[in-house]
């Protein structure tokens, strides 16, 4: 997935890391509680090597040493030895209980924070992405998006989650080492010898397992990616006998991850057993070190106060301990770099400039025939290259209107305009006079109902399918709706009728049958204009005159506004547009148009020769419901 992004630039900017809390402010009562028991964990950690250090120091001991921490724990036990014994392998057990289940408490809370924040981000960022118009999601790849949606958007958390826990770090840092001075600041000196090996390895190390692990996880997705696209390709490449092809492609992907993931587990290695080198240099330094400090302090010259053997097992201990706040801190900045990335990303598209939206004071419209009116419109896609030009028309409420003419004359364009896919240049399409611009974004497109050239079929059955623009539509009405569009028929001879199952993309149909279901889906609705992309594109001779007997009764009910090539459907429309690079250059019923021998005679003669069947009549319908005066 291409992460070059806008978003990745820039330096570490205070505003995303407040809007990545703004994320998580409702949940501040769970962030305390994991902070509490961040605490706990810390404190249970500290406290952990003390009940065997009393034990050495002052139990087990002619002579008992008089720290305040050991004046704290004997006064929780019993006088007697033996009790003082079961006391504190009691307390060293309550420790070590209280420490797991503050870890798996602290564990659930923040999959709990994770889970439902990053929950809140996608919701956001979904709803945007379906508001963001098409002119948006075109200049990007799918993927992009989906990307951002499944996996940056983990960024906003992470960001929390990084500083929390180095802040945590730090307090555990500072009250480890006040507790190592008051003990011996010559042996905290010793541990703390080992401390820029530590830091020095966290970061070299979290550094190259943050970039490999980045570097295969993009060589997965395009893995991924490439199956995909290889799965869809399988009829071309048996078609044309590619298998040894793209078999050597996949064998390649798979190659080049293999050895990304290799390199991963390689440093992935290497760094606990540099850690461990460094742990054992340390522990060496702090035993030879202390050791004869205890000697010294014990036997050579005893000194009250002066370094005990309990004191040197806690020195032991928190060296182990002091592993993990120094690595927290080591690889702060490339954590919270990375998260950072994945939340601007995120905010990136959140702040994307809305170009298709509700004006201000934009005006409710009930959705009801109206006059469409097409005012001097011009529209490009890329400044410099207008698609229409300085476009006049108008559609009567109830008409059957057509747009004719040669592929890459803007007929479909000029369809996307009706519903805000894009706004005009110039000009503007008017509803009863209103510019659509000042109407309602959701009551403009409730005037139309659209049967693309994609027909995108979901993955549902064949009525869910029919019904998506009138999910509320019962049975009856769907099994009308199909079959004015023709696809009853073939329905009927489902294994499950209208409840079998469609595949992805509508495979298991052909590519008539999901034109027939599209146009269903738009018969179905309720709306006021029935606007059809090549509706009869391919459908057959019978099913094409269904269609257009269908259109024709429709007429008068529904405003009908049509781009086709097969003039067959267009004969008995009211006005028929001839187009030609951006331009209406003639206009007007069949029969006229034929009789001034332009353009449009000359269409028709081409595709009188090839040699298209005349339409046959269609079968008597019952229509309800889609004949209905609204
Ligand atoms: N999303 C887009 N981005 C950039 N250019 C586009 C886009 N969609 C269409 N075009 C260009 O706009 C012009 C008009 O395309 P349009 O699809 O409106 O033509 P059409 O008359 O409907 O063609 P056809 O009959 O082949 O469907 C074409 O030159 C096309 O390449």
């Amino acid at each position: 997935m291409s992460r070059t992004d806008d978003s990745l630039r820039g330096a570490a900017d205070r505003a995303v890391y407040e809007r990545a809390f703004a994320y998580f402010r409702p949940d501040w009562p769970w962030i305390a509680t994991l902070v509490a028991l961040i605490g706990v964990s810390v404190a249970v950690g500290l406290l952990e090597a003390w009940p065997l250090a009393i034990l050495v120091d002052t139990v087990l001991t002619k002579e008992p040493k008089d720290g305040w921490l050991h004046v704290y724990f004997l006064a929780l036990l019993p006088k007697d030895k033996p009790g003082q014994i079961i006391g504190l392998v009691l307390i060293g057990l309550a420790l070590q209980i209280i420490g797991y289940l503050a870890w798996m408490a602290r564990a659930m809370i923040n999959y709990h924070l994770n889970y439902w924040g990053t929950t809140r981000v996608r919701a956001d960022l979904f709803a945007k992405l379906q508001r963001l118009d098409l002119s948006w999601h075109h200049a990007r790849p799918q993927g992009d998006s989906i990307y951002r949606l499944t996996t940056d958007a983990f960024g906003p958390w992470g960001i929390v989650d990084i500083l929390i826990g180095t802040s945590v770090a730090a307090v555990t840092l500072t009250v480890m080492t006040a507790i190592l001075i008051s003990r011996s600041p010559p042996l905290t000196a010793a541990a703390y010898s080992v401390a820029p090996l530590i830091l020095w390895s966290n970061w070299r190390f979290g550094m190259r397992i943050h970039a490999r692990a980045l570097e295969s996880k993009q060589i997965d997705a395009d893995l991924t990616a490439h199956i995909q696209q290889a799965m869809v390709r399988v009829p071309l490449a048996q078609a044309f006998r590619r298998e040894p092809f793209e078999f050597a492609r996949f064998e390649q992907a798979v190659a080049r991850s293999v050895k990304a993931l290799l390199r991963l587990n390689w440093q992935e290695q290497l760094y606990p057993l540099t850690r461990d080198l460094i742990l054992s240099l340390g522990g060496a330094i702090i035993l030879g070190y202390g050791g004869w400090l205890v000697y010294r302090d014990e036997f050579l010259r005893p000194t009250p106060g002066g370094m005990t053997v309990g004191a040197l097992i806690i020195f032991m201990d928190y060296l182990r301990k002091l592993w993990d706040p120094l690595k927290w801190l080591a690889e702060f900045f490339s954590k919270v770099r990375t998260f950072e990335a994945a939340a601007r990303r995120v905010f990136f598209v959140l702040d994307a400039p809305e170009e298709i939206r509700d004006r201000p004071g934009a005006r409710a419209l009930k959705a009801k025939p109206r006059l469409l009116t097409f005012d001097r419109v011009s529209f490009s896609y890329r400044p410099g290259h207008k698609v229409i030009s300085n476009l006049d028309a108008t559609i009567e409420p109830g008409e059957m209107a057509a747009f004719v003419g040669p592929s890459g004359a803007g007929k479909s364009s000029l369809l996307k305009l009706m519903l805000r896919f894009h706004d005009p240049a110039q000009g503007a399409l008017r509803l009863d006079g209103c510019d659509i611009r000042d109407i309602r974004l959701a009551d403009l497109r409730a005037h139309f109902a659209f049967v693309t050239q994609e027909n995108l079929m979901l993955p549902t059955s064949v009525a869910e399918n029919i019904a998506y623009g009138r999910p509320d539509a019962d049975m009856a009405e769907i099994a009308e709706a199909a079959t004015l569009a023709g696809a009853a028929e073939f329905v009927a001879q489902l294994p499950q009728g209208y409840d079998a199952m469609l595949m992805e993309g509508g495979a298991n149909l052909s590519g008539g049958q999901r034109q027939r279901i599209a146009i269903a889906r738009a018969l179905l609705s309720e709306a006021p204009f029935l606007v059809l992309d090549e509706p009869t594109s391919a459908l057959d001779p019978e099913n094409e005159a269904l269609l257009t007997e269908t259109l024709h009764r429709l007429k008068r009910r529904r405003t009908i506004v049509l781009v086709t090539h097969r003039l067959n459907s267009v004969i008995d429309c009211d006005r028929i547009f001839v187009m030609e690079a951006g331009r209406i250059v003639e206009r007007g019923a069949h029969p006229e148009l034929l009789a001034r021998n332009g353009a449009y005679a000359r269409l028709w003669r081409q595709e009188a020769n090839e040699a298209s069947p005349p339409p046959r009549p269609a079968p008597e319908l019952k229509t309800r419901r889609f004949l209905r005066a609204r």
